[in-house]
């Protein structure tokens, strides 16, 4: 009977391209579907030299599988993890190895790791990021689990994951949940910046009166420049796309109530409970929650008028660029410092240099950025927030006053902007020695004697406020 290097659960979107992509460098690869259609119809699929085959048989798709047994999970995040693992589980060896690929809720990894652990089985979390192109021809991948047992999947990860200079997009990244967590945070990052080029977008039709032809353009030029990145490219592309039917530009047929999936919350939440504010993400988040609000933002449209100014304001398309370099820099900042937190918080023991070399290509935050940050934490390995470099906090000194002028804009004219807000405000709060808070406190110890420290002497006080 053949035997197959790699086993994959889960023929979707994800699971077919990442086994095609196993194919096309040489490893023979099984997967498992529930679904016959998607299980008979992968060899069909297979180019010349694939060594693939489908099964619907938990047991006839482990026993295929060379011993030690690797086997990917590409199954939706929750109760399809556990059930694909619990129809593997009779048939697995001690040795074995499990690694779920999806965007699993890092508590939930941790649980299974431990779980497995008991059986002698190994489990990785794995984020993996790219979409559907990544999985078939490069995907970056950020597994957590044991080391030593990383060495069975490493040349097969190295081998499919997107390069950057000859760098494999992919590296083990730490015990436990390290995986799930860094990839959670990745789609944190991504909804910070998706929230920003979709305020871009409005402030140049809205604020500055750019033409639908003019945005599309600009969005191109930026992807050409400093800012080059994989959501500027396609939002250059999908600024491009008319409507087939009606030859609308199609994105201004598209319904604004947002979904989402869950990490970008599921990042917001854990920087709230790690006490590491990531302010673009929060708003990011609620943004996507307030669209959903379509019937009472129609009436409100209605009521809550600012006659504020009308006329287009002039401003220089490199104001707009200069801000929102400015906004993306503190996205990823928030999102890495959140890392540095969590590191400490869970023993991840992660190496933040690392982390920005598999994201420099295949997944959805790539950009040209991330070398700069990944010399930041070359030169200081313990930077604890990557505003502190020199290199990129003179690059947001220097900008500032252009994301000043972006905020002034949205402001006068009404237009919502709370990402690029948050992200000035934050950086304000950042590089402020004295915050206001000295209030709180004492507001705190007015109305519930919870007490304040000072900065004249030690010790903790209580105060007669009346
Ligand atoms: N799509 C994307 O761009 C990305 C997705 N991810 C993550 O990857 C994971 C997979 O996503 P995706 O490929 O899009 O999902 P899909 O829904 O396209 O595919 C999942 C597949 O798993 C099958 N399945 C479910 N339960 C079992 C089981 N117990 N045994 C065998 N097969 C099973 C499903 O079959 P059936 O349909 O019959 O139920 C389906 O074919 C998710 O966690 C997702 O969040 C990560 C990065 C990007
Ligand atoms: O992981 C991804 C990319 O990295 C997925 O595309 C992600 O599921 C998108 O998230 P959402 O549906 O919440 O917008």
């Amino acid at each position: 009977m053949e035997q197959y290097d790699f086993g994959i659960v889960g023929l979707g979107v994800m699971g077919r391209n990442l086994l095609l992509n196993m194919a096309d460098h040489g490893f023979a690869v099984a997967g498992l579907d529930l679904d016959e259609e998607k299980a008979n119809s992968l060899e069909k699929e297979a180019a010349e030299g694939h060594k693939i085959k489908g099964f619907t048989s938990a047991e006839a798709f482990v026993k295929s599988l060379r011993n030690p047994k690797a086997i990917m999970l590409l199954v939706p995040a929750g109760r399809p993890v556990d059930a694909a693992i619990a129809s593997l589980l009779p048939f697995l060896d001690s040795g074995d190895i499990v690694v779920d690929g999806g965007n699993s809720y890092f508590p939930d990894t941790d649980r299974r790791f431990s779980e497995l652990a008991e059986q002698h089985i190994h489990f990785f979390g794995m984020g993996i990021s790219g979409g559907e192109k990544g999985a078939r021809f490069g995907p970056s991948m950020m597994p957590g689990g044991d080391a030593q047992a990383y060495e069975r999947l490493r040349p097969v990860f190295e081998a499919i994951a997107a390069k950057v200079d000859g760098e494999p997009c992919v590296t083990y990244l730490g015990k436990g949940s390290a995986g799930n967590y860094v990839k959670m945070v990745h789609n944190g990052i991504e909804y910070g910046i998706m929230q920003l080029i979709a305020e871009t977008y409005d402030l140049m039709k809205r604020g500055l009166g750019y033409g639908d032809g003019q945005i599309q353009e600009t969005f191109e030029a930026w992807n050409n420049s400093e800012l080059h990145s994989f959501l500027i490219e396609i939002t250059a592309k999908l600024l491009a796309k008319k409507d087939e039917e009606t030859g609308k530009q199609l994105v201004t047929l598209i319904s604004d109530r947002a979904r989402s999936k869950g990490t970008g919350k599921w990042t917001s939440q854990n920087a709230m409970d790690l006490q590491a504010p990531v302010p673009v993400i929060d708003v990011a988040v609620l943004m996507r929650d307030i669209s959903k609000y379509k019937e009472e933002r129609i009436e409100a449209s209605k009521s809550l008028i600012w006659k504020g100014e009308k006329d287009t304001v002039e401003t220089s398309s490199d104001v707009l660029k200069n801000a929102f370099y400015f906004a993306m820099i503190n996205t990823y900042a928030q999102g890495m410092a959140q890392l540095t937190v969590a590191s400490k918080e869970y023993g991840y023991g992660l190496n933040l240099e690392e982390v920005a070399k598999i994201w420099r290509g295949g997944c959805i935050i790539r950009a040209l950025c991330l070398e700069d940050f990944r010399q930041a934490y070359l030169k200081n390995p313990e930077l604890p927030n990557l505003l502190l470099d020199e290199k990129i906090g003179e690059s947001l000194v220097n900008t500032q006053s252009d994301i000043r002028e972006v905020v002034k804009i949205a402001v006068d004219k009404g237009i919502p902007a709370p990402a690029y807000m948050a992200a000035l405000g934050y950086f304000d709060a950042y590089r402020s020695e004295t915050l206001s808070t000295n209030v709180i406190q004492a507001q705190r110890d007015f109305f519930g004697a919870h007490q304040f420290e000072r900065i004249d002497k030690e010790g903790v006080f209580h105060a007669q406020w009346e």
